[in-house]
């Protein structure tokens, strides 16, 4: 049978696990899936999921997207050191004014994000070219097209990654290769609990008293109730990809979640860029009693869609 090879980086966890889990129980059986993490010591949950699928169409090899040495050992161990589909997923949040932010730890954003992306394709491109065969595919998030109040650091990484596959893509396209970015908006993962975590730790003493209030009080005051409200399941952003890598024609965007787009519909609006910015500013300070209740609403209609589905499947078992 002729398999495709998947790449997929970042699955110990998250979008990445749910991915490889998914692509890995294809019900025709289509890929060979290589599952890196840079800790191999966290590979349980992952084996855990893949089930009856490890050993025979996944495979958990060690890849750090931030070490060009262990991106080419483990592109060296391939058979053929062939990929035919690379899912680059590995990625860190970070949230906060940038005040209150070493250097050090924006670099370590862009350096996984952004050059974690480069140097993998730095590695891989030039076999796909020979081959005139391949998909790159990109775990983007809404964040690359649109910026978010105290997301300065992470979507300006994300924003990189999209201008640097938008360039590409033209060049990609003479090779017969696809390129598709994948926009998901808030996910339900280890990186919402981080990033919170993290947030709550910041030391706010760099920051003026208005800059520290609206961070505390309005950003991660809102923060939970946004992922609650909006957010999507790892498995649903899997199900969206693995369409996309089953694609004849491959899109090159693709937003996963419909609560979302709105939001990022407003960027596309107003050429002048405008609209978006006013809008997040009026929801967040001066109709925030409008938008929290619309975030409840839309909850509360979440929650019995959940709850008549659940009820639906006792009666059918
Ligand atoms: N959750 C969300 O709301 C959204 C997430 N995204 C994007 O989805 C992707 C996956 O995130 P998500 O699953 O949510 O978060 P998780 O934190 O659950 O997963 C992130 C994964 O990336 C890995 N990783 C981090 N640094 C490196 C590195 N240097 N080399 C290899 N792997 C690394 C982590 O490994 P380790 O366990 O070792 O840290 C982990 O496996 C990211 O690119 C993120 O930006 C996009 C939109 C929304
Ligand atoms: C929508 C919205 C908000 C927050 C959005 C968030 C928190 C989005 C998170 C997206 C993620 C985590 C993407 C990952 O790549 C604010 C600023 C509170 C108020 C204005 C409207």
């Amino acid at each position: 049978m002729n398999q495709k090879v998947v790449l997929i980086t970042g699955c110990s966890s998250g979008i990445g696990l749910a991915l490889a889990a998914r692509i890995a129980k294809d019900e025709k059986k289509r890929f060979m899936v290589y599952a890196t993490m840079r800790n191999l010591s966290k590979a349980g949950a992952l084996i855990e999921e893949a089930g009856r699928s490890l050993g025979r169409t996944l495979e958990i090899k060690q890849l750090d997207v931030c070490d060009e040495d262990s991106i080419k050992a483990c592109v060296d161990s391939l058979p053929e050191r062939r990929v035919d589909i690379l899912i680059n997923n590995a990625g860190m949040g970070l949230i906060g004014p940038i005040e209150c932010q070493s250097i050090d730890e924006m670099k370590t954003v862009m350096d996984t994000n952004f050059f974690g992306l480069v140097r993998l394709l730095k590695e891989i491109l030039p076999d796909m070219k020979r081959r005139k065969k391949g998909h790159i595919v990109v775990i983007s998030s809404v964040m690359g097209i649109q910026g978010i109040l105290f997301n300065d650091v992470y979507a300006a990484s994300k924003f990189a990654v999209e201008g640097f596959c938008e360039s590409l893509a033209v060049q990609a396209m003479r090779f017969n290769l696809n390129i598709s970015l994948i926009e998901p908006g808030p996910v339900i993962t280890e990186f919402e609990r981080k990033v919170y975590d993290e947030g709550l730790k910041t030391d706010l003493s760099k920051a003026d008293k208005v800059t520290a209030d609206m961070f505390s009080n309005i950003y991660l005051k809102n923060y939970k109730q946004i992922f609650e409200t909006l957010g999507q399941t790892a498995e649903d952003v899997a199900e969206h990809t693995h369409k996309i890598i089953t694609m004849e024609n491959p899109p090159f965007r693709h937003q996963t979640n419909t609560l979302y787009t709105p939001m990022t519909t407003l960027k596309y609006a107003d050429p002048n860029g405008d609209l978006p910015i006013d809008t997040f500013y009026k929801m967040v300070f001066e109709h925030d009693k409008v938008f929290n209740a619309s975030l409840n609403f839309i909850k509360l209609l979440r929650w019995r869609s959940r709850k008549s589905f659940t009820l639906e499947k006792d009666k059918s078992n």
